[in-house]
C-alpha cells in the first residue's frame, strides 16, 4: 500500500537532525503513495473539531456544529481565544485511529510501525529505543492553529515528533507554519508545509503552527504522530 521513496539517504539525515534536532525529508513516500493517501484524507467524512479546554481534550461533529445557535458558536469561539492567548490552545480537525474505521489511517500507522520505517527512524534520529510510531490525521482549516508547546509527556516515551504534510500546494502566506522558537521567543526555524515532506524533530522542543488565515485557498492535510519507545 505504502512505500519509502527511493534514494533516502539514513546517513546524511542523520547529520542534519543531529546538529539541528529537526530535519525535512521534502519527498518521503513515492508519489502515488502520498497522492493515495492525500485523496483518502480529502473525501474522508470522519473528521471531528478538537479543541483543549485545558487539559480537556474535546471533540464536535461538524453537523453537530453546524446545527449550533449562533451564541453557543460564540461562547466556543471567545473560550478558544482567550485560551489561547497566553496559554496552550489548538483547534483543528481531526481523526484518530478507531476500531473499525476505515480510510488509510489504520494503514499508514502500520506501514510507519514497519521495521523498514522504523529501521530508517531510528537511524536518522539516532534514537535506538524507538519501537513504535503512533498517528492521526489533522485538518487545519481558516482560524485553527496551535500554540507553542514541546509534546513533551514523560509517560509517552515520545523520542520524536514527525509530520507528513500532505496539501499539494501551500503558500507561507496561508499561515499553517510549523514553527520552532529560541528561549527568547524568536523563530529559529519555519517549515511551509510541502506534498509529501515529512518534519522530524527531537522531543521536547518548543514549537507551534501559525494561525491559518482567510487567504488559504485548502485545508492543511496532514498525519502526525510521535517515534515512541515503551516507557
Ligand atoms: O502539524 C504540525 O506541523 C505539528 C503538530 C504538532 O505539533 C502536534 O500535534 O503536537
Ligand atoms: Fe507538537
Amino acid at each position: 500500500m505504502f512505500e519509502l521513496a527511493r534514494g533516502l539517504d539514513p546517513q546524511a539525515l542523520r547529520k542534519i537532525y543531529d546538529a539541528h534536532g529537526r530535519l525535512q525529508i521534502t519527498d518521503f513516500l513515492t508519489r502515488e503513495s502520498a497522492l493515495a493517501l492525500y485523496e483518502d484524507l480529502a473525501q474522508s467524512t470522519e473528521w471531528r473539531l478538537t479543541v483543549n479546554r485545558g487539559e480537556e481534550i474535546l471533540h464536535f461533529g461538524l453537523d453537530e456544529l453546524g446545527l449550533w445557535e449562533p451564541a453557543k458558536a460564540e461562547l466556543l469561539e471567545k473560550a478558544v481565544t482567550s485560551g489561547g492567548r497566553f496559554g496552550f490552545q489548538f483547534r483543528y480537525d481531526v481523526i484518530r485511529k478507531a476500531e473499525g474505521s476505515d480510510g488509510l489511517l489504520t494503514p499508514f500507522t502500520e506501514f510507519m510501525c514497519s521495521d523498514n520505517v522504523l529501521d530508517l527512524m531510528r537511524a536518522i534520529t539516532g534514537a535506538d529505543d524507538v519501537s513504535f510510531a503512533d498517528a492521526h490525521a489533522s485538518r487545519y482549516r481558516a482560524g485553527h492553529f496551535l500554540t507553542t508547546h514541546d509534546d513533551r509527556v514523560d509517560s509517552m516515551g515520545r523520542r520524536a515528533a514527525y509530520v507528513l504534510n500532505l496539501t499539494p500546494k501551500w503558500r507561507p502566506d496561508w499561515g499553517g507554519l510549523l514553527q520552532f522558537f529560541d528561549s527568547r521567543g524568536d523563530v529559529v526555524r519555519a517549515f511551509t508545509p510541502g506534498f509529501n515532506t515529512l518534519n522530524i524533530f527531537r522531543v521536547p522542543q518548543a514549537h507551534n503552527v501559525s494561525w491559518v488565515t482567510p487567504l488559504a485557498g485548502a485545508p492543511r492535510y496532514a498525519v502526525t504522530g510521535w517515534l515512541r519507545a515503551n516507557s
